[in-house]
């Protein structure tokens, strides 16, 4: 049996242990004990809140390369037939940042053991899913003598084959905003609707006008979801709820799109309040700015992703733009840089219990970005 990379050990062992965003509490150990293991000559480490910063100091160094790592769970119970499964009942990463995390450690790893001319500042941010940290940890006082001149992060894509990197210049991901509905009206006796204001109907009734707005408002050739993952209400068979929570997201690939989402929502949440009587309140927790590719930079990535191509092995996508979201848009929104899409080769989807994503991504991604760093940085 040949050995496992240590960086799929540690992706398995990170798997293991997915916890909520800011709660990264055991993450955030396992990932400063193997960061010890590593020659610590050229390393500065530094925490702040669930997430770690590295420094790896260059040779000469004239610039600060940035590379991303979110490391959030997610309330998932896990379905897969992995021999190393969730062992916090209810959360999974379902996302990939195990393997996010893995690949970063394999990049710091790499460049502890042979710096390149210049410094790399590897982040390991919390609470991607929600309620963001890139926006707090841009701001952070520990970032801000290591902020990067140039960063990039990437994201597993299950839908490409391992080997495949798949990018675009400019708009990557949407714009997205959370979006909390709460409904008020009057409880009572299941036999007595004309004596109660009933919120699961009052929700029901909001559920399918929501999905209007995409249909009727939005121009056709805009695009935006509205989508309502998640509805609670109610106590039992045979009593009215007297209240109800619809829980959702917006995506739309123009900041104009938002807003005339967000006016739209508030037209059809006061037609709710007005004809169940009702009260209700929206809160729109929290937004992501869209992930805008540098164009310059990213064409010189794909550039030399295609010229590298007998070294990398890696097979170069031009994909289309997608409707998921990554708070990474707010570091691109301040640093020049891109993000990119690692192809995992599985047939379940993102946020979805069965994914098993193929590990053998996690070397390619840590040989492609450290050749293209070492590039980049002439050595
Ligand atoms: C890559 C990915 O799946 N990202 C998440 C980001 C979630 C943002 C926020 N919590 C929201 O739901 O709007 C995504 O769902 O796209």
């Amino acid at each position: 049996m040949t050995a496992l990379s240590p960086f799929v050990e540690l992706r398995r062992k990170l798997h293991q242990i997915p916890e909520p965003g800011f709660e990264e509490f055991k993450t955030q150990q396992l990932l400063l004990d193997e960061l010890a293991k590593l020659p610590q000559e050229r390393l500065t480490i530094r925490t702040w809140r669930t997430g770690i910063l590295v420094r790896i100091a260059g040779t000469n160094p004239a610039k600060r390369f940035g590379y991303r790592a979110d490391m959030d769970g997610l309330p998932i119970p896990e379905q897969t037939s992995l021999p190393f499964p969730s062992l916090h009942p209810g959360y999974m990463h379902a996302c990939g940042h195990d393997l996010h995390m893995a690949i970063g450690m394999g990049i710091v790893s790499e460049f502890a053991s042979a710096p390149m001319k210049d410094d790399l500042i590897v982040l390991f941010q919390p609470a991607e899913e929600g309620p963001g940290g890139a926006l707090p940890m841009l701001g952070a006082e520990e970032l801000q003598d290591w902020m990067p001149d140039q960063i990039a992060g990437l994201h597993i894509a299950p839908e490409y084959p391992v080997g495949t990197i798949a990018t675009k210049p400019e708009i990557l991901f949407a714009n997205t905003s959370e979006l909390f509905i709460d409904l008020t009206g009057r409880g009572g006796h299941a036999a007595f609707p004309h004596l109660a204001n009933d919120m699961i109907v009052a929700a029901a009734q909001m559920v399918g006008q929501l999905q209007t707005i995409v249909a009727r408002n939005v121009n056709p050739l805009d695009s935006a979801v509205i989508t309502i993952g998640k509805i609670e209400g109610g106590t039992k068979q045979n009593i009215i709820a007297e209240k109800a929570r619809l829980e959702g997201t917006i995506r739309t690939l123009s900041a104009q799109s938002m807003e005339l989402v967000k006016g739209r929502i508030e037209a059809v949440v006061r037609g709710i309040e007005q004809s169940f009587d009702c009260q209700a309140h929206i809160d729109y927790g929290s937004n992501y700015k869209q992930v805008y590719n540098d164009p310059a930079l990213t064409a010189e990535f794909m550039e030399w992703l295609r010229g590298d191509q007998e070294y990398t092995g890696v097979e170069l996508v031009e994909c289309p733009v997608a409707m998921t979201g990554e708070d990474f848009g707010y570091f691109l929104e301040r640093i020049p840089g891109f993000m990119f899409w690692l192809g995992v080769d599985t047939p379940y989807g993102l946020h979805h219990a069965k994914l098993e994503p193929n590990e053998g991504a996690i070397d390619v991604a840590i040989r492609t970005v450290s050749r293209y760093l070492r590039w980049k940085s002439g050595n």
